[in-house]
Order: C-alpha cells, then sequence, then structure tokens
C-alpha cells in the first residue's frame, strides 16, 4: 500500500492516486499491462498502444494502406472503427451464442445504410444490420441515411469505404445549402461543408477529446476539460496557400499531336486519380485568381512539361503606407534587405485599402521566391514553397492566445520568474517573433536552413535583437541550451509524426518549467504529452497539463490544430508503510 507526502500532487478523483499508479491502473485494464514497482517511463510508453497505434507497420501494410500514413490516418480511422464495433457488440443472449458473420457486398455494390457517428477522419460510420461490420463513407453526418457504392474492403479489420451516393434521409446536422463548391462530395480536399459552422467546432472539440482518450493512454483524471474550438475569423477564402498538381505532361508526344491537358487540381476522395479543380473556394481571392492563371499557363505549356508537377500558389501581402511620414515605425516594419523575386507571381494584384496604408496582394508561384505575410504588425518573409500557416486570418487570435499564457500567473512574484524561450521546430519564427517582447532573450530551432535564414531575416525585420536562431534537428537542441530551465519555456510545434523519443527524453532531462505544445496531429500530441505527463522517475520531473484546446485552422476540413500548456512538477515522494 502506498502513502502519498507530496501536497503537490493532487487528483480530482475520489481515490488519490499517484502518476504512476494512475498510468498502470488504466494501462493495467486496457492494454494487459503488467503493474511494476520499479518504473522506466520509455519502457513503459512503448509496451503500451499511443505510441505502438501509429508504428504499428505490420498491421497497416496488410491492408495496404499507405496514403496519408505519416499523418496516422489509417490508425485514427482504424481506432474509431474499432469503438463503434466494441460498443454495438451484441450481448450474447441477443446473438443467443452464434456469431453469424457479416457478409460482405461485392465491390461497387450500392447499398442504403445510416450514419451513426463522424470519425475524427471526417468520415461518417455506419454499421451492417449484424452489427459487427462497418462502413466507412465521406461526406455524412450522423443520422444520414444514405445510397454508397462499395469501393474497398478491410476484411480482416471489418470494414469497406465506400463511395458517397446520395442522402435518401438527412440527418439532423445537415444542412446542403451551406455547401459552397461544386466539387464538394467527390474532391479529397473538404469534409464538412453540409455542417453548420458551430457543428464543425463542436465535431473538432470531440476529435481532440477522443485524442486523448484513445492515444495518450491517460486516465481521464490526468486530462482537463479539453476547451472550446477557437474559431477561425473566415471560414471561406481563407487559404493562403493552395498546391494542386497534374499527373503527366505533353513533352513526349509526337510533334504532329494534340498533347491533352491532364486533370489539374487534387485527388478525388477514396481514388488515386486527379480531379480536374478549375476553383477552391478555400483559397483567399488572389490565390483563387492565381489558380485560374496558373491552370492556363499549364494548359497553353503543356508540352514544355515532360512529366507531372505540383503548381504554387502562395499569396504575399505588401503593405505600402498612405502618408509615410507620418507612420509610426511599428505600423511597417523595415522589411528593406528582403529582395522582392522577379517575375514570381501571377502579375495580378489586389489592393485593399486600410486605414494607414494600402494592402497589396499577389499570388507567388515560383517555390524560390519570398512571400511576406502580416500578423498585426509582425511582418514575416519565407521562401514561398517553405511551410508557413495556411490560415492567416486565424493568426493574429492565436499567437494572441498563445502570448497571453506562455507567462504563467504570479511570474513576477516568482524568485526565478520565466524568461528565456525555447523554440524547438521554429519554421521561420512564428512563435519565437510573436512571443520575443515577452522574454529576455529567444531562441528558434529548425532543421530547414531556409527556414532559419528566413527567421533571421524576421527577426531584423521585426527589429527583435533578443532572438537567436540555429538549423539543427530539435533533438540535439538540450545539450547546448544557454538558458537555466527553471527559467525557460518551451515551445514545441513538431510536424504531424510528432517528436521523436529522442526529444522527449532529453526534454525530460533537460526540465523546462513550462511547455506551450502546439500540433498540427492531436493524436500524435496526445501520445507525446502522455510522455511528458508519464515524466521520468530518475530525474524526477514529470508535467501536469494545464490546458488543452483546438484551434479551426482549415474550416470545412477535418483537420484540428492542438495547443496544449504543461508545467513542471515532481514525483510525490511515495513510502511503503
Ligand atoms: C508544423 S511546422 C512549424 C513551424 C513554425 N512553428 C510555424 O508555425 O511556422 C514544423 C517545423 O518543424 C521542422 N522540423 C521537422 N523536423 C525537425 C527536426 N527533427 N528538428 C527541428 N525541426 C524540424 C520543419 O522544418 C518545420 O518548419
Amino acid at each position: 500500500m502506498f502513502a502519498i507526502r507530496s501536497s503537490a500532487w493532487r487528483l480530482t478523483s475520489s481515490v488519490a492516486l499517484g502518476p504512476v499508479q494512475a498510468f498502470q491502473l488504466r494501462s493495467a485494464s486496457q492494454n494487459s499491462f503488467q503493474r511494476r514497482s520499479s518504473y522506466t517511463p520509455f519502457p513503459a510508453i512503448m509496451e503500451n498502444n499511443p505510441r505502438k497505434q501509429f508504428d504499428g507497420k505490420k498491421k497497416f501494410k496488410k491492408a495496404k494502406v499507405d496514403k496519408n500514413k505519416s499523418s496516422g490516418h489509417d490508425e485514427v480511422l482504424l481506432c474509431d472503427i474499432n469503438n463503434l464495433l466494441k460498443r454495438n457488440a451484441p450481448e450474447q443472449d441477443e446473438t443467443n451464442g452464434e456469431s453469424a458473420p457479416h457478409t460482405v457486398p461485392e465491390k461497387f455494390t450500392e447499398i442504403d445504410v445510416k450514419i451513426l457517428e463522424l470519425s475524427s477522419t471526417g468520415d461518417g460510420l455506419a454499421l451492417s444490420e449484424n452489427k459487427k461490420y462497418v462502413y466507412v463513407v465521406p461526406f455524412t453526418v450522423p443520422g444520414d441515411t444514405v445510397k454508397v457504392k462499395v469501393v474497398r474492403h478491410f476484411e480482416p479489420l471489418s470494414y469497406s469505404l465506400t463511395d458517397f451516393v446520395k442522402v435518401i434521409e438527412p440527418g439532423p446536422q445537415r444542412n446542403d445549402s451551406l455547401i459552397n463548391c461544386k466539387y464538394f462530395g467527390e474532391c479529397s480536399g473538404c469534409q464538412l461543408q453540409m455542417m453548420s459552422y458551430d457543428d464543425q467546432l463542436a465535431h473538432k472539440r470531440r476529435i481532440v477529446e477522443k485524442a486523448y482518450a484513445n492515444f495518450s493512454g491517460l486516465i481521464p483524471e490526468l486530462v482537463p476539460t479539453i476547451g472550446e474550438t477557437f474559431a477561425s475569423p473566415m471560414q471561406f477564402g481563407y487559404r493562403t496557400k493552395l498546391t494542386p498538381h497534374f499527373a503527366h505532361g505533353g513533352a513526349s508526344k509526337k510533334a504532329d499531336e494534340e498533347a491533352p491537358v491532364p486533370p489539374i487540381g487534387f485527388t478525388y476522395k477514396n481514388r488515386r486519380l486527379d480531379m480536374d479543380i478549375e476553383d477552391c473556394p478555400l483559397g483567399t481571392d488572389i490565390v483563387r485568381r492565381g489558380l485560374t492563371t496558373e491552370r492556363k499557363r499549364v494548359a497553353e505549356n503543356i508540352r514544355s512539361y515532360k512529366r507531372g508537377a505540383t503548381l504554387l500558389m502562395r499569396e504575399t501581402t505588401a503593405r505600402i503606407p498612405k502618408e509615410p511620414s507620418t507612420t509610426t515605425e511599428s505600423e511597417t516594419p523595415n522589411v528593406e534587405g528582403i529582395p522582392a523575386s522577379v517575375n514570381a507571381d501571377t502579375g495580378d494584384v489586389i489592393r485593399l485599402d486600410r486605414e494607414n496604408y494600402v494592402e497589396e496582394k499577389r499570388c507567388i508561384t515560383d517555390n524560390n521566391a519570398t512571400s511576406f505575410e502580416y500578423i498585426d504588425n509582425y511582418v514575416f518573409s519565407n521562401k514561398a514553397g517553405a511551410f508557413f500557416q495556411n490560415n492567416n486570418s486565424i493568426l493574429s487570435g492565436f499567437t494572441e492566445y498563445i502570448r497571453s499564457r506562455a507567462i504563467p500567473p504570479g511570474n513576477d512574484q516568482d524568485p526565478k520568474p520565466i524568461k528565456y524561450l525555447l523554440d524547438a521546430y521554429s519554421g521561420s519564427g512564428l512563435f519565437t517573433i510573436t512571443l520575443s517582447p515577452l522574454f529576455k532573450s529567444s531562441l528558434g530551432v529548425d532543421i530547414g536552413g531556409d527556414s532559419i535564414i528566413s527567421a533571421r531575416e524576421n527577426a531584423r525585420a521585426n527589429k527583435l535583437p533578443n532572438t537567436g536562431f540555429a538549423a539543427a534537428d530539435a533533438a540535439t537542441l538540450f545539450k547546448d541550451v544557454p538558458y537555466p530551465p527553471d527559467q525557460t519555456l518551451l515551445v514545441i510545434d513538431p510536424p504531424r509524426k510528432g517528436c521523436s523519443e529522442d526529444f522527449l527524453r532529453q526534454m525530460l532531462e533537460f526540465k523546462p518549467r513550462r511547455v506551450v505544445y502546439v500540433s498540427c496531429n492531436v493524436h500524435t500530441q496526445a501520445r507525446d504529452v502522455a510522455v511528458m505527463v508519464q515524466g521520468d522517475e530518475k530525474q524526477n520531473v514529470r508535467y501536469e497539463i494545464e490546458s488543452i484546446r483546438g484551434f479551426d485552422f482549415f474550416p470545412q476540413t477535418g483537420h484540428v490544430e492542438g495547443v496544449a500548456i504543461l508545467n513542471r512538477t515532481v514525483f510525490p515522494q511515495v513510502e511503503n508503510v
């Protein structure tokens, strides 16, 4: 039996459990995990499902699913399917002890199904009559009765992918008058246009809840209530970057032959086939106009392409002061010294009249050209083809949310206040720069050399001398960090696959006082956050989650960005009594 001495450790559950025992209890019941007297966090995580769900390549290889693998799309879908089957498993006496298998319809058969829930991938899920098999139906909402065409079986895993054919009886959340795109229902880009925006936000909150319930392995008491999803100010016309593609060029055709122009666009849902997309209403106005221009240019020059290509349409913004002499410095950050790129855009321009300046929007098509973007009065330059968040409309609110929580309450009374910022996976400096005024010194690290060059330009352009950037693997960051861990905020914003084990281990050795974990994949985030919550007993460090909230960077799609804030604490002192 254990007695808990530390007052720092509190649980909301009626049974007081330490973090280790709490994790073990859930693991023991859910994952046949053995309790251990001496505990090593990493083997424990590895033995449990959260990391294996993403690393279990064998199982998914068999099912021949490789699309979106790095995002964990298939694992997330399968998890929802299994949970639906488990919840609806017929009682023994209902089946009379017999378990009749479900006869899976022939491929391309049309059947009618009723949607029971929306999976975290944005697909509707329906059960077979005997409740032992699942049909995955895109473009549907719970309550819809729909006609579908079965297109792909995953029989050992008990599900089939289907194409949506038509609605027979709409569910309560369906409102087709909201659909704003003629390609909706076939294009793989959006899933949720038929839902009200409030319902989309509620669905995304549920995605975050399920991610922590299904992929962290943590008992619910260790996970705070997930906040309401932070809405995007723009629900259409927000995407500052589009990257349509086409599969083949026309160079190898005989001189006298008309080279056919291939479809230029995105893939069809459920198919590895390109769909010709003339317009995408998710794009900003200049990006949409850029798509028209680029499609025309490619069609006219198709013979010059030996093979297919991915096109780039990236919005770039310039603020032209109306009265240069009366404009304050902070309203017009210095972007001189960043060379403009010649012939890198479509030649089109949209001018918007603002209070102190005219905003000029252009559409860049050259990956290596420089694009500019403003967040409040911060200016960011980037290589147009490099990563930068795609929804400018949400970035002011998003960065303000993080800025207002970066420093914990009471920091100014603390003898060792947080005053250093470590931005792992910094890109071109989004967080380093927008948080920098709060810190005595900030350091951003990114593996992309081009992003670090842009980040340094951005620090200069925004007149932030207290920031530094290094091109490096985030996992090597901690060995040379110049900051005291007690006074350091760590911001993490990794790619979809999440942090490496190496990174997490070194982070637990470094022990930063507070962590803001931003992620475009809440499932890998939940898995990594669990490693931090579990902590390292030898180092006597673990983390408590202060808050988790989703941000709707991609309205109409099934994606949600997650922000988790954590604080360092210690293990409770435990003694045998
Ligand atoms: C989701 S982006 C975030 C960038 C930045 N925080 C932003 O919001 O603009 C992820 C970044 O991680 C970087 N990255 C990927 N693997 C990395 C690694 N092992 N070490 C450091 N950076 C890495 C990529 O180059 C990319 O810039």
